[in-house]
């Protein structure tokens, strides 16, 4: 293995595996810190965690936990994925995890930068953007667990970080690699050690890639990676090619549990020409829906069935004021957990979910351990083969266009 990752979500880790897959490394993302050791032909491992919105400490430990294991696997080169939109809270994690992997790696000059500009997000001037939009005027202010009201990452990261931050401005990037590497130091010599990169467009991020061919830790969106497979490939270190995708025929399902703008058009769209079924918050907390009726329905169905609790923001925050927020969502977690696992057992081969903790309580449900990564359905969502018979894609809230569940079912059948 050469490149180490580390993902501090499991969507968030396959939009990571996509754009490495792409850039032609043999890719595994494993579901956790792995016991054993990985197969000899993965090139880049992402080991995928849920760190993102837990207590900063634990977030540190897995995450070390997590960068022992890649040590062990031989990687040379590390890189600590979160989300583009930057989902963190004053406390961490990005910054203490940041700062724990560059202890012990004993990195300095660690860039800093989530942009992924195929979905919208860009950096520039220190700053954060959706769109046309400052992250802190995108919607991600209101995000009911780590709201962005700050679109200047050097300020963000400040308050979550033990270091100063330093700044590698849109002006030197532009210039290439040497200047890059000429500001990187001139940032370490003043003390700097993790370095908010701005990067607008994706050569940007692979001029960041190249200068960055020596340094232990990076750590940033996907966008980040797309550079580094060629610094692998021009040392010698990569397979001439990755290994072939295999589709998947048989029944396709689909779970849904992201109330993001982006899905919630997805699942309209869908309701057009596919059997849906909602799932009222009010009946799953009572009892009244439970994952057995779930299944039967989705496993009763021709063509693409989709279960749904996605729903508009008012009628989310109702839901969450009558039941409180975590109870509905350890309710709706453990809801798609076990209908996901009845599903498999009944047969279904092709699965789709939509939603970070959604895809998380799946896969975990599912006591997957290790996705193999196929190709690219929409920018940041891979196919994934999890077994002989089974194939996923996990979806990000915000990702992909509205025909995705359609879309997604054709590429795991290998048709599109
Ligand atoms: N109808 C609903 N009412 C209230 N809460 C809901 C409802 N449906 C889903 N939820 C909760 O909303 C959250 C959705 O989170 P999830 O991470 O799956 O999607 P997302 O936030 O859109 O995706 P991402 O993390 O990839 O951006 C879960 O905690 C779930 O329990
Ligand atoms: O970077 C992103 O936007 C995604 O991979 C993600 O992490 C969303 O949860």
């Amino acid at each position: 293995m050469r490149l180490g990752c580390i993902g501090d979500d499991f969507t968030g880790s396959s939009d990571l595996a996509n754009t490495l897959t792409r850039e032609g490394m043999r890719c595994v993302q494993y579901v956790g810190v792995p016991e054993g050791r990985a197969d000899a032909d993965v090139e880049a491992g992402i080991v995928a965690l849920k760190s993102r919105s837990t207590p900063a400490r634990e977030a540190v430990a897995l995450s070390l936990r997590a960068l022992d294991w890649l040590r062990d696997q031989g990687c040379s080169q590390f890189l600590f994925k979160y989300c583009s939109t930057f989902d963190s809270t004053d406390d961490g994690n990005i910054g203490p995890v940041a700062e724990a992997l560059a202890d012990a790696l004993g990195a300095s000059r660690v860039i800093v930068c989530p942009a992924f500009p195929a979905t919208g997000r860009s950096v520039y001037q220190g700053h954060l953007f959706v769109g046309d939009k400052l992250l802190s005027e995108s919607g991600m202010q209101n995000h009911p667990l780590t709201p962005m009201t700050d679109p200047d990452l050097r300020r963000v990261l400040g308050r979550q970080s033990r270091g100063s931050v330093g700044h590698l401005p849109f002006a030197v990037v532009a210039q290439g690699p040497d200047a890059v590497r000429a500001q990187l130091d001139a940032e370490d010599a003043k003390g700097h050690r993790l370095i908010v990169a701005d990067a607008v467009r994706d050569e940007d991020l692979r001029v960041l890639g190249e200068a960055a061919a020596e340094l232990p830790l990076l750590t940033g969106g996907s966008g980040i990676a797309l550079g580094l497979p060629a610094n692998f490939r021009a040392r010698g270190e990569l397979a001439a090619e990755a290994g072939p995708w295999r589709g998947q025929s048989g029944p396709a399902a689909v779970l849904s549990g992201s109330c993001s703008t982006a899905t919630r058009a997805q699942v309209r769209d869908h309701a057009r020409s596919h059997p849906v079924l909602p799932l009222d918050p009010d009946a799953v907390m009572a009892g009244r829906t439970g994952a057995e009726a779930v299944a039967d329905w989705l496993l009763a169905q021709d063509g693409v069935p989709l279960a749904y609790s996605s729903a508009d923001p008012a009628d989310v925050r109702a839901a969450q004021e009558r039941h409180g927020v975590a109870a509905l969502a350890a309710a709706f977690d453990a809801l798609f957990a076990e209908t996901a696992r009845r599903l498999v057992a009944g047969g279904i081969t092709r699965l789709v979910t939509a939603g970070g903790e959604t895809s998380g309580a799946v896969v975990e449900g599912l006591g997957l351990t290790e996705l193999q990564i196929g190709p690219e359905i929409a920018p940041g969502v891979p196919a994934i083969r999890a077994g002989e018979a089974l194939t996923l894609a996990l979806k990000s809230g915000n990702f992909g266009g509205e025909d995705f569940f359609v879309r997604a079912t054709s590429i795991l059948e290998g048709t599109v």
